[in-house]
C-alpha cells in the first residue's frame, strides 16, 4: 500500500539572530493511514519545526515530501493552504477556541473557513458527528468558559476532525492538562486512527508516546 506521508532526507536550517542552526539534518519518516506515531525529543530538538513542515506551514531546505504519490515538497502557498485545510487537522497545546461561541459554533468555524457555506442542516450534522466522536455531543451548546480544560481540548479536536482530514497533527496537546485529563485526550486522539486517520503526536510524555503504534526520538536532527 502506498504510504500516506513519505518524508525522505528532510533538512531545515533556521536563521535566527544568532548563527544559522541546522535543526533537521535528514529526517526520514513514513506514515500510513491508520498509523499513530509519537515524536519525542528534548526541548529545542526541532519537534515543532518538523510538525510544521509535515503540516505544510513551512518548507524543507532539502529532501522530498510525498502525500500519497503526490510530491508536495515545494508547493506554492495557495496550494499548500488548500491541501492543509483539506487533508490535515491540527491540535495544539492551547485550544484556540472563541469564547463567545458555543462548542458547536467553534467546530462549525472550521467548515466555514475550509469549505465555504455548507447547507445549514448538513453543517449541523457534521458538527454533531465530530463532537460525538470525541464524546461531548451533549456539550454542543456550551461556551468554552463553562467547559473544563479537557472538554475544551475535545472541542478543539472535534474542530480538527470535522473536515474529515486524513492526518491529525498534535503538538503537545496535553501540555495544559492534568495527568488524567491528558490521558483521556490522548486516547481520544489515538481513536481517530481506528477510522483510518493517521495521527502524529509531538510530546514530552513517554507514557503518552507508549500508547502510539510507533515512537521516534528526534535527536541531532534525525529520527531514530
Ligand atoms: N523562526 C526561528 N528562527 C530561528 N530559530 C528558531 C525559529 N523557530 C525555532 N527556532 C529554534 O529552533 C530550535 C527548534 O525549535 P522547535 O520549536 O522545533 O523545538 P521543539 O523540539 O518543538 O521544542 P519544545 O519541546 O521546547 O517545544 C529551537 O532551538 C528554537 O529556538
Amino acid at each position: 500500500m502506498t504510504p500516506l506521508l513519505t518524508l525522505t532526507g528532510i533538512t531545515k536550517t533556521l536563521k535566527g539572530q544568532e548563527e544559522p542552526r541546522t535543526i533537521l539534518a535528514g529526517v526520514d519518516l513514513t506514515v500510513h493511514s491508520g498509523d499513530s506515531v509519537a515524536i519525542l525529543g528534548r526541548s529545542g530538538s526541532g519537534k515543532s519545526t518538523l510538525l510544521s513542515l509535515i503540516g505544510l506551514f513551512d518548507r524543507p531546505d532539502d529532501g522530498r515530501y510525498l502525500l500519497g504519490d503526490q510530491d508536495i515538497t515545494r508547493l506554492p502557498e495557495r496550494r499548500a493552504a488548500a491541501l492543509r485545510s483539506a487533508e490535515f487537522g491540527f491540535v495544539f497545546q492551547r485550544f484556540f477556541l472563541l469564547k463567545h461561541l458555543t462548542a458547536a459554533q467553534n467546530v462549525a468555524m472550521a467548515l466555514v473557513n475550509g469549505q465555504g457555506w455548507l447547507p445549514r442542516r448538513k453543517r449541523k450534522a457534521k458538527v454533531l458527528a465530530a463532537l460525538d466522536r470525541v464524546g461531548i455531543a451533549h456539550l454542543a451548546e456550551h461556551k468554552p468558559p463553562r467547559l473544563s480544560g479537557g472538554e475544551q481540548q475535545r472541542v478543539a479536536i472535534a474542530r480538527a476532525l470535522v473536515r474529515e482530514p486524513r492526518v491529525i497533527l498534535a503538538d503537545e496537546p496535553t501540555g495544559a492538562l492534568d495527568t488524567d485529563t491528558g490521558n483521556l485526550v490522548v486516547e481520544v486522539l489515538r481513536q481517530t486512527t481506528d477510522q483510518g486517520c493517521a495521527f502524529v503526536l509531538v510530546t514530552h510524555d513517554r507514557d503518552h508516546a507508549a500508547k502510539m503504534g510507533r515512537t521516534f526520538h528526534l535527536t541531532e536532527g534525525v529520527l531514530a
